[in-house]
This record gives structure tokens, sequence and C-alpha cells, in this order.
């Protein structure tokens, strides 16, 4: 039986950074296929991953616990069926759910081996209210505090106390029951998402849940969500001071920045990642695409149409939105 880990987390948390680290420390020996769902429609996580692995299937235009579950199963058909993997690890995008991937994977005869939250350590307060953050972590069996270098002690111990208080409150019942889904789960830390290996050696597997799919009733969540993003291209190719002068000058309603730029005084394209106030760079080789910078937040609009207008390298693109 192929056997799979689902891997959930608001905005920025790590997600794709423990997808990068686990797989080269913990599964070099087996068949690993990924699918991502990225926020929007634009593949920059399905990028960086490709760099590491060959099997990865982006799924994007839109959230694959609601609109897209369709084209979700029939991807996992199609990587099953061309690949042949031994596990396959979904990162869903920060702004969807995990229980009806969950159902989709074990409708397919997929076993579910953990259904992973990654929470971020250092920037939970910003996000914790957020409804689709606590689904998550409700909707999940192993729960992963990461950016661990970014707080103290007793910041973790704080951040701790409120994700357990999450979990008791959203954990999901069957309906029907009114049991439990998941009777237990673990708390565990990490660093750069890097976890002990026993995470993924089936310990946490879910029992399978039969007939509940009718029952799970917060469907299309993205209609109320008010997460938005805007797609900027970049014009021509910048200074690397002129990225960080974008990043420093983001309002508070834009949280999170990804993308994938060329400068002119790095070799390579640049993959941008910032969450909450902390940014950091990479270089990614073999991106031939056009420098493009996503902006998600809440109620954005305005705010990036004011930062193209102040950066006139930055350009919306005319007839392209997402969500
Ligand atoms: N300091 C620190 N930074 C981290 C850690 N884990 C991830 N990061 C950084 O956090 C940023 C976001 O990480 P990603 O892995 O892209 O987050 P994600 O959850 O996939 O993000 P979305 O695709 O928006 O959902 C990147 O700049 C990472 O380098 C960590 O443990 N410590």
């Amino acid at each position: 039986m192929i056997q799979s880990f689902i891997l959930t987390g608001f905005l920025g948390v790590g997600k794709t950074t423990m997808l990068t680290n686990t797989v080269k420390e913990h599964f070099s020996d087996k068949k690993v296929a990924i699918i991502v769902n990225e926020f929007g429609d634009i593949g920059v996580d399905g990028n960086i991953l490709k760099n590491v692995h060959s099997e990865v299937l982006e799924i994007s235009e839109g959230c694959i616990c609601c609109q897209l579950a369709q084209e979700f199963e029939s991807g996992v058909i199609e990587i099953m069926n061309k690949y042949n993997p031994e596990i396959i690890f979904v990162e869903t995008s920060g702004a969807s759910e995990p229980f009806p991937i969950f159902l989709s994977l074990q409708n397919l005869g997929i076993s579910v081996e953990g259904v992973i939250c990654v929470v971020d350590a250092k920037n939970f307060d910003s996000y914790k209210e957020n409804s689709t953050a606590k689904y998550q972590i409700g909707g999940s069996n192993i729960l992963v505090l990461n950016k661990t270098d970014l707080v103290t002690e007793d910041e973790l111990e704080a951040v701790k106390k409120d994700v357990i208080e999450i979990k008791e409150k959203y954990n999901i019942k069957n309906t029907l029951t009114g049991k439990k889904i998941f009777n237990n789960y673990v708390i565990n830390q990490a660093q750069q998402g890097i976890v002990h290996k026993e995470v993924f050696e089936g310990v946490y597997k879910v029992d399978e849940i039969i007939g509940l799919a009718k029952e799970y009733e917060r469907l299309d969540h993205t209609a109320q969500d008010s997460i938005t993003q805007k797609v900027v291209y970049l014009k021509d190719d910048i200074a690397f001071s002129d990225v960080d002068a974008v990043l420093k000058s983001l309002p508070k309603s834009i949280y999170r920045v990804k993308g994938v730029v060329k400068t002119k005084d790095v070799p390579n394209p640049i993959v941008i990642n910032y969450a909450f106030g902390n940014d950091s760079y990479e270089e990614l080789e073999n991106y031939t695409e056009r420098s493009i910078m996503i902006f998600i937040g809440e109620s954005i609009d305005d705010d990036v149409n004011l930062l193209c207008e102040k950066f006139d390298f930055l350009n919306l693109p005319r007839f392209r939105m997402t969500k």
C-alpha cells in the first residue's frame, strides 16, 4: 500500500522547507512523489521543490481542499500510474484545510501515515486567530512547532499552550458519532522543518474513516476567508537592493511575499521568501520564466497598487487576478 503524509500549516510557516529537508534527510532511498498546491496560480514552491526532487506535481489555480478536490484526485492517480511512488507527500497551500485531502487520499486506497501541521513559533500570535489556521491545527495529528531558533524557551512554551488549547477546541469530530477522529496527537519541535525520523515511520498512522465525506461542512472556506493575493511581474532585471527596498516598505496588511526575481548583481535568479517581517533569499538554478512577486495578505489590493506606483519596476498584470 502506498503511504502518504499531508503537510499543512498557515502561510509561510515552513512547509516547503520541511519537505525539502525531510526528504533529503530521511527518504533519499525511497521513491518519493510530491504534490504541491500553492495558494494562487504561480508555482514558486514547485520550482523550489523541483530543484531537489524529480517527481513534483503542482496543482494550482485554486484550493485542493475545496474547489479542486477532483483535480487533486486525478493528479494523485496520474502520479501513481506514471511514477509508482512508495511515498506521497502532499503539501497543501497555507490557505487550505487538511481533512478533505485526508479523505480523498483514503478514498484512493492510500494510507495516511500522518497529518502534519507546521506551526510558526515566531509568528503564531500574528495568525492564530485566523479560522483556517485553527482548522489546520484541529485537522492534524502531528503538530510541529517550527522556527524554534527564533524564539526563547518561554515564548515556545506560550505557543505550545495556545496550540494545545486550539487543538482541543477544533479537534475534528465524526458528526455521526460525536467521537474525535484523531484520538491522539503529538507535539514536536523543529528548526528548518527538521523533525525526528519517528514522525515519518508510520507510528502516527491515521485509521481509515468510512462514510464521512458528506458530514464535513466547512467546504469552500475560500469563499469566506479574506486572505487574498496579488501577482506582480517585474519589467526588467533589477538591483538586489531594490528587492530589499520593496520588502522594507510593506504595509502590515501584506504578511507573506514569495517570488523569483532575476537581479543585476546575483548570478542566478533569487527566491524571495518573506513572512511576517522576516525575509530570506536563496539562489535558484534553472529558472527561465519571468521575474515575479506574489503578495499575500488581508485586503491588500490598494496597498499593492501603491507599491507598484512607488516602485515603477513592479508591474501588475492587467488581466490576471486569482482569488
Ligand atoms: N529562522 C528560520 N526560518 C525558517 C525556518 N523554517 C522555515 N524558515 C523560513 O521561512 C520562510 C517560509 O518558509 P516556507 O518553507 O516557504 O514556508 P511555507 O509554509 O511553504 O509557505 P507557503 O507556501 O506560503 O504556505 C522561508 O524564508 C524559510 O527559509 C526555521 O526553522 N527557522
